[in-house]
């Protein structure tokens, strides 16, 4: 049932410890959402999954056939080599119109097809590199950091786009994210990244953790009671993580 699997995975970057002992699983369907302090490994961890970087220890497991959509969080388009968003959504492979236009309207970006890539404004960007992201209708989309630069009620907007799309497509969503509240509202399951796994459960039970308030104190509290307003109060135990042991 896992869709992909990270089995005691440990990243370097020259004699940077980047990551160290990470376990996890995602299944399919569940919104799972990284959350950590900046330089925590976050973006790290997501390009370990896709096999973009090398691993110093460990191993990551995909699923036969496995297809995975990836919105990086940078991604520069150098304003001298033009190229229209209807061009982009053809890379790597060429789509048909209908579906670049379907995914366009599905991630919010209709009508831009004949717009410049590098004339996009934030939130039009990271909705056009949605729409590429789901074009291949993936089993698991991954997003690293997909609402940087959009304000409030634009993030919000961004995340039911999300939820809309995992309920047509069946797909699991496992991004990094800095927003605490919508990480509370909009997740089946947070992981507290630090280098390696300080905690992991469903959002209420990660917030109460020690691990947790120690990086993020305790501001959270107003989204959490959000939480337990509108759901079910049938809590899981955190599984909290020394740096050395090995994951649930
Ligand atoms: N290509 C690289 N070369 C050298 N160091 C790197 C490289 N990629 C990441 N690092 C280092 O690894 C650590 C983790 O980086 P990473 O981008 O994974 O963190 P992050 O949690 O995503 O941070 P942020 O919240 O700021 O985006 C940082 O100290 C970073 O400087």
């Amino acid at each position: 049932m896992t869709l992909v699997a990270a089995e005691g995975i440990a990243v370097r970057q020259g004699r940077l410890r980047v990551l160290q002992d990470v376990t996890l699983h995602i299944r399919p369907g569940e919104i799972v959402t990284i959350v950590g302090p900046n330089g925590s490994g976050k973006s790290t961890l997501l390009r370990a999954l896709i096999g973009a970087v090398p691993l110093a220890a460990g191993r990551v497991m995909r699923r036969p056939g496995l297809r995975i959509g990836y919105v990086p969080q940078k991604l520069h388009i150098d304003p001298t080599l033009p190229i229209t968003v209807r061009r982009f959504l053809d890379l790597p492979h060429p789509v048909e119109d209908t579906h670049a236009c379907a995914a366009l309207e599905e991630a919010g970006a209709s009508g831009l097809e004949g717009r410049q890539m590098a004339a996009l404004s934030g939130g039009q960007f990271q909705r056009v590199l949605l729409a590429r992201a789901i074009l291949p209708e993936p089993d698991l989309l991954i997003l690293d950091e997909p609402t940087q630069g959009l304000d409030q009620p634009g993030a919000s907007a961004f995340y039911r786009r999300l939820e809309a799309i995992r309920d047509r497509l069946g797909c699991a969503v496992l991004m990094v994210s800095h927003d605490l509240h919508v990480v509370m509202s909009a997740s089946d399951r947070v992981i507290c990244l630090n280098g390696h796994i300080c905690c992991e459960g469903t959002p209420a039970v990660v917030s109460a953790a020690p691990a947790w308030r120690e990086l993020f104190g305790t501001g959270t509290q107003g989204a959490l009671a959000l939480y337990r307003h509108r759901h079910d109060h049938t809590d899981h135990a955190a599984h909290h993580h020394s740096p050395l042991s090995e994951g649930a």
